[in-house]
């Protein structure tokens, strides 16, 4: 088997994980499934390394998650998108490239294909507009972009179609494959079976315990 890029130890979070281990490969797309609180979003924000667990590891790469690495080792798409709304859809993009830039010296490095991913996302011709003029589900698909521009060892995808019709998911599972193509692991969070049929491997919550 592929080394893992993701490991889960053992973790149990407050009240609501318990006694979580996974080992997850790279350039895979792993669907977290479970019903409206059984700890999805508590386990991506884990991943994400936007908290650390009360008890166990979660490991990227064999680090700690938390604090979060840079954008292009994890990125997340948080299920309330968290845009800048005065920003452009575009500059919400590059936000991450830019940050790295100017921690790196190389504004935008990296950034090259987002031209193309604001296409196959749909964003192209809404691009120069700011993200507060948007739609909820093109917000949401600027979101995606911007989680998956640097092309990430690990996009961590909550929710990713939660505002898309069928013709948009459609191109968000595009462009979900493109990334797995290029290394990412993806991990989604979600209950739309449009997603799960298209998932490597698929972790079942019930009541914040993998049950498959
Ligand atoms: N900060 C918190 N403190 C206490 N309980 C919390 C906290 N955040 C979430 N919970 C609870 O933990 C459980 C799991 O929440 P979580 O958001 O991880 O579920 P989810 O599977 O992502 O749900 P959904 O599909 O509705 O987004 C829920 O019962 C929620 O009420």
């Amino acid at each position: 088997m592929t080394e893992p890029l993701v490991e889960v130890r053992d973790v149990s979070h407050a009240t609501v994980l318990h006694e979580i281990t996974l080992s997850l490969a790279p350039a895979t797309v792993t669907v977290l499934a479970g019903r409206s609180g059984s700890g999805k979003s508590t386990l991506c924000h884990l991943i994400a390394g936007v908290m650390r667990p009360t008890e166990g590891q979660v490991l990227i790469g064999g680090k700690d998650a938390h604090p979060a690495p840079d954008w292009a080792t994890v990125s997340l798409l948080p299920q309330r998108l968290a845009l800048e709304p005065e920003l452009t859809v575009a500059e919400n993009v590059l936000l991450p490239a830019g940050v790295r830039g100017a921690f790196r010296g190389s504004a935008f490095r990296g950034a090259a294909p987002a031209g193309d991913l604001l296409d196959r996302l749909g964003l192209g011709a809404i691009a120069a507009r700011p993200a507060r003029d948007t739609s909820l589900g093109e917000q949401q698909r600027t979101a995606l972009a911007r989680a998956l521009v640097l092309n990430p060892a690990v996009a961590v995808l909550d929710e990713p179609t939660a505002h898309q019709d069928d013709d948009h998911v459609h191109l968000v599972l595009t462009a979900l494959a493109e990334a797995v193509r290029a290394g990412t692991l993806a991990i989604v969070a979600t209950h739309d079976q449009r997603v799960i049929d298209v998932a490597g491997e698929v972790v079942r919550l019930r009541s914040g315990r993998v049950v498959e």
